[in-house]
């Protein structure tokens, strides 16, 4: 039998930040991954997919201009971007071992399972620890339809060797917006299926109905109200069924959501209660067994599912876990991200929230196009919409522009730390940026 103080369970950004944190405050510690080291996030999620925005962007910006210097707007090379992607992923598992390996935490690849409520087993082997903390992210769900064996996810999108000529996508979420997006600036037919109207359904109705015009106006086809019910392979692709419709495609990624990554843990073994949302947890992000504690995308949360909010957990629970902290977890504002074209951005307080409560909140909205910002861009499309409580401070944003990342995170900045216009105004920023812009904003 193997003894540590610590076992953390997933190497993504959640694991390894407890991990590292729970070796400086002076516990032994392991990990266990079943997969890529490094989890999602840099392997196969935010990483990969913004090294192959670069190339849309640059797509963009040469599309803005022209007539103001370009002429063309070339296709962006599939296969040449990939390579460029990959030369990041590539190093990502044996880097993140390695950290993981010159911090003397150890590690094991392989799968592990719950034995008690303080032992798991992994390759015949009982390893006892007197806490854990579970970090074992998502997988993609897949449709439970006809023919689902054919349908493929974002793992495989990202890693593509060849873009298909037509490339379909199920879902109108995050990842089918922001893959459909990549696609198309290949050059190749993309289509989004959704089985409702209501695409990215946590944001703005307004601005996405934008981002949805400006993306057809690329020639992305969306067709909304379908309800894939099959999928068939035929000699050259395949067809994807549904009421009174088909399409016929040569790849599906299938986009329709992400589920906790809990099978074959056997929570039950150890007293941790679990749903088809995540892993249950309390304030101190403790599961149901109190020496065991969940983090990042495995838990059932009403926060955003993402690497900052993974990390921002993992530094709690392990400062929990070391005595540093005896505070119930408490969020800063969280900002999320559709990476389009443009960039739908939200933080705070939503539109819809603020315009149930018009006694609460004031909302300021803006067209930006005409801001020398996003005017020397010739941005198609750049708004605003700014939520004010009655004491004129900013509680929320939802921005719609090709710079909404970079806009977003002053705009949190300025709702957490609650800089007022007088205060903003007290600094100087760099001209004419971004942030210089702010002072008109908030
Ligand atoms: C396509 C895509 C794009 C994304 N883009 C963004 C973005 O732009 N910005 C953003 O903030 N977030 C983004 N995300 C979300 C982000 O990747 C996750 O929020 C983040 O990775 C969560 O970290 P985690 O450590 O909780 O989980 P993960 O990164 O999923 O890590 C969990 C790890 O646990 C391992 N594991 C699972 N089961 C076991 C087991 N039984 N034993 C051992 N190991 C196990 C897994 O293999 C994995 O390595 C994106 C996700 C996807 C899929
Ligand atoms: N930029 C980012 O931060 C980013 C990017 C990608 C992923 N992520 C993370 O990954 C998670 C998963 O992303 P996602 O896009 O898979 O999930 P999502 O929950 O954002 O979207 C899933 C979409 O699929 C639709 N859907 C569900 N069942 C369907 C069906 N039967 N037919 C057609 N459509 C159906 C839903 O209505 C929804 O629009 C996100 O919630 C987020 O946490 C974040």
């Amino acid at each position: 039998m193997k003894n540590y103080d610590a076992i953390v369970i997933g190497g993504g950004p959640a694991g390894l930040a407890a991990a590292y944190n729970l070796k400086s405050g002076g516990k032994s510690v392991a990990v266990f991954e079943n997969d890529l080291w490094g989890g999602t996030c840099p392997n196969r999620g935010c990483d990969p997919k913004k090294m192959l925005l670069s190339g849309v962007e640059a797509r963009d910006r040469i599309a803005q201009l022209q007539g103001k210097g370009y002429s063309d707007i070339p296709f962006m090379n599939w296969r040449d971007i990939e390579q460029f992607k990959e030369t990041y992923t590539s190093k990502i598992p044996s880097g993140s071992k390695g950290g993981l390996d010159s911090a003397g935490i150890d590690t094991f690849h392989g799968d592990a399972k719950f034995i008690s409520e303080n032992e798991i087993q992994f390759d015949n082997e009982t390893f006892h620890a007197d806490n854990f903390v579970i970090a074992a992210g998502q997988h993609p769900s897949i449709l439970n339809i006809d023919g689902s064996e054919n349908l493929l996810t974002s793992n495989e999108f990202l890693s593509l060797k060849q873009m298909p000529k037509s490339i379909t996508f199920i879902g109108a979420g995050y990842i089918a917006f922001e893959l459909a997006n990549i696609a198309n600036a290949t050059g190749a037919e993309v289509h989004l299926v959704h089985h409702n109207d209501r695409p990215l359904k946590a944001f703005d109705s307004e601005f996405v109905d934008d981002m949805v015009s400006q993306m057809k106006s690329r020639g992305i086809k969306f067709h909304f109200n379908v309800n894939t019910k099959q999928v068939v392979k035929n000699d050259d692709g395949y067809t994807l069924v549904g009421d009174d419709f088909k399409l016929n495609t040569d790849l599906i990624i299938c986009a329709t959501g992400r589920v906790p990554s809990v099978e074959g843990l056997d929570l039950d073994a150890a007293g941790i209660e679990y749903s088809a949302k995540g892993i249950q947890v309390n304030e101190n992000l403790q599961t149901t067994n109190k020496n065991i504690y969940a983090i990042g995308d495995v838990i059932a949360k009403s926060e955003p599912k993402l690497t900052p909010v993974a990390g921002f957990e993992a530094k709690y629970a392990t400062d929990y876990l070391l005595g540093k902290t005896k505070e119930p977890i408490s969020y800063p504002a969280v900002p999320t991200l559709v990476y389009g074209s443009p960039k739908l951005a939200k933080v705070g307080v939503s539109v819809p929230e603020a315009e149930a409560a018009p006694d609460k909140y004031k909302i300021v909205s803006s067209n930006l196009t005409g801001w020398f910002t996003y005017y020397r861009l010739n941005e198609p499309v750049a708004k605003s919409k700014i939520i004010f409580d009655k004491n004129q401070q900013m509680v929320g944003a939802t921005v719609l522009t090709e710079q909404a990342d970079e806009l977003i995170n002053l705009l949190t900045i300025a709702i957490d730390k609650k800089i007022s216009n007088a205060e903003y105004t007290k600094m100087i920023m760099g001209y004419p940026t971004v942030a210089s812009d702010l002072q008109y904003l908030i």
